[in-house]
């Protein structure tokens, strides 16, 4: 068991006339050895200026450079602490002088010890070492000095530094005590770069410490210090380059991998892109949808996407256009009804949402739905279970909810025309889909597909738009959307008696051309006879030019090269 742990401190006055020299601080170490050892007491001493070190590291002890007559204290930590101070203190007054030739070995086994860790330390070191003795004979050459210069240190101890080291100013050093950092020297067979470092105890100049390091090695690591930076910008730049691709598969992602549900929608544009990416992230989870968009932007084609791309796909896809039910029925339209719990209820009827059990209601313009259907909405958000209408027994579904809508609901929720709590179930994923006009890279596709999809449908021949026609498309608004365009591009298959749809084919509306410039353009003739092609050609010639102002803007109108159009103006005496 161990004793208490106890703490004395004593201020004694340090007797010895030559002050703590190095035999002197070896005896206090080994008496601190032999308390502790006996007693297991720790002693430290503590100097005036408040340094305190263990009275077991000799260096560290005669570092105190304690002075005759000078305070010091004696502090023990351990059991039997009023012994180990008394003990220490009678070694303070002593003279110091070891009593017996047993006392005389250990003072000098711990001074040797000393001697050889220190020697130990300074071979050891990776730079080149010497010192020098206050009058410039070296007195300490290292093994790496050795290998730097080439001299065996048998060779140089007790010569004077300047035979060893040409130039060198060491009787200056020795003088003013200075530093000199980072001159160049030849030492032997080396160039190297030396730091001199003058050895000053106790205000007096004792010597001088000279670390030098071979320049070439300092070259060669500057090397590898290049090597390394290249080896980093080498790494950066693969960083990067991984960065990068990690980046083009998150876009490929995001762009490539939709479930093959969102296959019937077209469009490439980022905006688009993103609704989808979103989507598809949707398909995933069974939380709550919001689409947001303008009519006609594609919303029910997005909620089935999203329902046949999710785990509800083998359970139905149950659309409730809200507006389109007058308001009395649309409870019942949603939650059914028992038998007879209304006139006209003769029978009893399940409602969407029971019809939709394990899949999927899609609720289109949700923000036509009364206050009053919204507050029972709400509930079948919150707890998925309602009552039939005229029913007592409470249904439980699992469904997951789609809504859809092109009013502003944060307006109306500012109005009180919709309720808050409902707008927060229903916006857990919104998605909003821009109108056509915000995505008009989108036109091209979306028109070739339906004129595939519907002259297919309406069983005609028609393959391809006139580039001038794709003009009018792309420069309209489309208020009406994907919708409209679809209208559009049927409308135009019924018309064109050709296989490609031109200009004449789209309504008036989009290319703001008027009948008579229609008419003008099919017969130029005012009397109504077909004309002989060649008049036709002049005169739209003619017109093109007259509209576009170069060959090049009206060779583009028309589907001609710029020479060809110069060409007919020519041939046509068009060139005034
Ligand atoms: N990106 C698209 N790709 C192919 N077809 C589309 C696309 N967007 C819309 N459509 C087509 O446009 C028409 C209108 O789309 P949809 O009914 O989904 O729009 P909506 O936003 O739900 O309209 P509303 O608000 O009027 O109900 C549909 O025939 C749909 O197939």
């Amino acid at each position: 068991m161990l004793g208490v742990r106890s703490l004395l401190q004593r201020e004694v006055v340090f007797c010895h006339p030559k002050g703590l020299h190095i035999r002197a601080a070896a005896m206090m170490v080994q008496k601190a050895h032999e308390i502790e050892h006996n007693w297991g007491t720790n002693i430290y001493i503590r100097n005036r200026y408040g340094r305190e070190v263990p009275a077991t590291a000799l260096m560290a002890l005669h570092s105190l450079n304690l002075k005759f007559g000078e305070k010091v204290t004696i502090v023990a930590k351990g059991s039997r602490v009023v012994e180990a101070v008394d003990c220490f203190d009678r070694l303070l007054q002593s003279d110091f002088s070891p009593k017996n030739s047993e006392e005389i070995e250990k003072m000098d086994n711990i001074l040797e010890e000393n001697a050889l860790t220190s020697d130990t330390i300074f071979q050891s070191i990776a730079d080149g070492l010497i010192v020098v003795n206050k009058k410039g004979c070296i007195t300490m050459f290292n093994r790496a000095a050795e290998e730097i210069t080439g001299f065996k240190s048998h060779e140089v101890i007790g010569e004077k530094i300047e035979n060893i080291i040409p130039g060198i100013k060491m009787q200056n050093i020795l003088r003013d005590g200075r530093d000199e950092l980072g001159s160049k020297k030849v030492i032997g067979k080396s160039a190297v770069v030396t730091d001199i470092t003058p050895i000053i105890i106790n205000n007096e100049i004792l010597g001088a410490v000279i670390v030098f390091q071979d320049i070439l090695q300092i070259e060669r690591l500057i090397d590898k210090l290049d090597e390394f930076k290249e080896l980093k910008a080498r790494i950066d730049l693969i960083n990067e380059a991984v960065a990068k691709a990690e980046y083009l598969e998150e876009e490929l992602k995001r762009t490539q991998k939709l479930d093959s549900a969102f296959e019937p929608i077209v469009g490439r544009s980022g905006r688009l892109q993103d609704a989808l990416a979103i989507a598809s992230k949707a398909a995933e989870t069974h939380s709550t949808v919001l689409i947001r968009g303008e009519s006609g932007t594609g919303k029910e084609l997005i909620a089935r996407a999203i329902h046949y791309a999710s785990r509800r796909k083998d359970k139905p896809f149950v659309r409730v256009n809200c507006p389109a039910i007058p308001s009395p029925l649309l409870e019942s339209e949603l939650f059914g009804h028992e038998k007879g719990s209304f006139t006209g209820a003769i029978y009893q009827k399940l409602g969407r949402f029971e019809l939709a059990n394990g899949g999927t209601v899609f609720l289109d313009e949700i923000g036509e739905m009364n206050v009053e259907m919204q507050a029972k909405l709400l509930r079948i958000l919150q707890e998925r279970e309602f009552e039939r209408v005229g029913g007592t027994q409470t249904i439980k579904v699992d469904v997951r909810v789609i809504a859809a809508t092109n009013r502003n609901l944060e307006e109306m929720v500012k109005s009180g025309a919709f309720r808050e709590d409902l707008y927060y179930r229903l916006n857990v994923v919104p998605i909003v889909l821009p109108p056509l006009r915000k995505r008009k890279e989108d036109i091209p596709d979306l028109a070739e597909h339906f004129l595939n999809k519907l002259s297919r449908e309406l069983e005609k021949d028609v393959t391809a738009i006139t580039r001038r026609a794709m003009k009018y498309l792309l420069g309209y608004d489309w208020p009406g959307n994907v919708r409209e365009l679809e209208n559009v591009i049927e409308r135009a298959i019924n018309l064109t008696d050709d296989n490609v749809i031109d200009i004449d084919d789209l309504p008036t509306y989009v290319t703001g051309i008027s009948i008579e410039d229609k008419q003008f353009l099919v017969n130029p003739d005012s009397d109504g006879e077909i004309a002989p092609f060649e008049e036709y050609e002049k005169e739209i010639i003619k017109l093109a030019l007259k509209k576009y102002k170069s060959f090049n803007a009206a060779g583009k109108a028309l589907g001609l090269t710029h020479k060809t159009v110069a060409a007919k103006a020519r041939k046509y005496g068009l060139l005034v």
